[in-house]
């Protein structure tokens, strides 16, 4: 099945990076993201990685409650040291662990709307929590 990462979706459209969009606006990369999205789920079958900003807009939302969603839900304090590592992520430039908590607790909900169900990935390796994700792509889709 053809893989589509949606962030590299718009930037390929773009031509333009992330940092970038953003520096023009998150309007500006929102509206880029829910074109990719569309065109991601008009074409054939494929499995999508959203951003996980997906869900900010409602049309997002929608769209996504109508497929198959895998909710990847990760350990949020994982989730703030792999963040702290990246650097790149324009909504997380300082104070990363206090955003991820008010990005968590704002969104935590919006992904639980708009989930078929969800995948617990916590410390484990990355191959694991590959194979987890995996078990649950072939429950949801079998
Ligand atoms: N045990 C692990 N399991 C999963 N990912 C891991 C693990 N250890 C490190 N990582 C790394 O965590 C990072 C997750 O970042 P990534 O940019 O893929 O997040 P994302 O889910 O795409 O988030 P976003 O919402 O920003 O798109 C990757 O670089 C991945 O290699
Ligand atoms: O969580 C978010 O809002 C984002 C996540 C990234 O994947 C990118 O889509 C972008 O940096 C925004």
């Amino acid at each position: 099945m053809p893989f589509i990462d949606l962030d590299e979706a718009v930037q390929e459209a773009s031509g333009r990076t992330i940092p970038d969009l953003f520096r023009a606006g998150e309007e500006v990369f929102r509206t880029l993201e829910t074109q990719a999205l569309k065109d991601a789920l008009a074409g054939p079958k494929a499995l999508i990685a959203t951003g996980g900003g997906i869900v900010e807009r409602e049309e997002n939302r929608e769209l996504l409650a109508q497929f198959p969603v895998v909710f990847l839900d990760i350990d949020i304090e994982e989730a703030i040291v792999r963040a702290s590592r990246s650097g790149s992520r324009p909504l997380l430039q300082d104070d990363v662990a206090q955003k991820m908590r008010a990005l968590s607790a704002r969104r935590d909900p919006l992904y639980r709307q708009v989930a078929s169900t969800s995948v617990k990935l916590g410390r484990a390796s990355k191959t694991e929590n590959a194979h987890a994700l995996l078990r649950a792509i072939d429950e949801l889709v079998k």
